[in-house]
């Protein structure tokens, strides 16, 4: 008999009473052995994670001109860009090598001029929307990190600290049904450079590497896909996995993705929390500074786990 293996679903509902030190706990052995898991009654409204996709489905639908005005300009990462319609900088070379879905992707917060200049325009009600969205899955994003932290019996803001005045962001994808032809991208293996993300998403496609296989996500339409990136699994020292994944067209249904991305400011200075080494545990990874980590995602693109194995301390 085979055994279907699902990511695990939590149920956020007890989160705040009674029941909380048992759902940390749930949250703390899948961050462990998965680095993937499902969320469900986690507070953020169901129509406003339906008003995103709506918003992102009808911008990926518009048409050309209006995409183009905010096509990722040479010296940003910010901005739409389509493998076959629109250049790829040297900029953005690397990073793109193994995304090749037609996306969208920019940051939220800080709303600073860096950022909201290539905001997209239309619809009208993205913006607003996307705003208020943002600031929900903050909000979630803080709770997660504050769950996992308690779970394994630190202070609660052990890891949220490193995320003061963070850094969120917001990357789409869009997966059309394929039809004779036709061009459909597809999003190569990656981990994710953030300390955690959410992805809305109802249409299966997301695969997750555990262990040797694939294994597929079926999205529940009120939850929220969590992953553990790049960050945390420094700031756990590597009790939580930043676990490979990749994007998926849907074989029978136009598909869209929602990352939002929970990232610190540029100057944090990220390393394995002191508190984790004690009784003999080493340090297995340098501490590296946010905005050089960045750039080294950018020089060297997401060639599969490269990137944070170049943090990793020799045994
Ligand atoms: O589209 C997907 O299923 C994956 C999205 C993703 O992993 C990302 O945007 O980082
Ligand atoms: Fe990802």
């Amino acid at each position: 008999m085979t055994v279907k293996l699902e990511i695990p679903v939590i149920d956020l509902a007890g989160s705040d009473g009674a029941e909380r030190e048992k759902v940390c706990k749930e949250v703390v052995r899948a961050a462990e052995e998965w680095g993937f898991f499902q969320v469900i009654n986690h507070g953020v409204d169901e129509s406003l994670m339906k008003k995103a996709l709506d918003v992102y489905t009808e911008f990926f639908h518009s048409p050309l001109e209006e995409k183009m005005k905010v096509v990722i300009p040479e010296d940003s990462i910010e901005g739409w860009k389509h493998p076959k319609l629109t250049q790829t900088s040297d900029y953005l070379q690397h990073v793109s090598s193994a995304y090749s879905a037609e996306y969208v992707a920019n940051s939220w917060i800080p709303a600073t001029p860096r950022y909201t200049k290539n905001w997209p325009p239309s619809p009208s009600c993205l913006r607003p929307t996307m705003i208020d969205f943002v600031n929900a899955g903050t909000g979630l994003h803080e709770k997660l990190l504050r769950m996992m932290a308690e779970g394994i019996g630190l202070e609660s803001d052990a890891f949220v600290k490193y995320f003061a005045d963070p850094r969120v962001s917001i990357r789409a994808n869009f997966y059309p049904l394929k039809t004779d032809g036709s061009f459909v991208g597809s999003l190569d293996p990656h981990s994710d450079i953030s300390g955690t993300t959410l992805l809305t998403d109802f249409v299966d496609g997301l695969e997750v590497k555990k262990d040797e296989t694939w294994v597929r996500v079926h999205p529940l339409p009120s939850g929220f896909v969590v992953n553990v990136g790049d960050l945390v699994e420094i700031l756990s020292n590597g009790r939580f996995k930043s676990v490979l994944h990749r994007g998926c067209p849907n074989e029978s249904k136009e598909r869209l993705s929602v990352a939002c991305f929970y990232m610190p400011n540029d100057n944090a200075v990220l390393a394995p929390l002191k508190e984790l080494l004690v009784d003999g545990q080493q340090t297995k990874y340098k501490a590296v500074r946010f905005d050089e980590y960045f750039e080294s995602f950018l020089a060297n693109g997401n060639n599969l786990k490269g990137r944070i194995q170049t943090l990793k301390v020799e045994d």
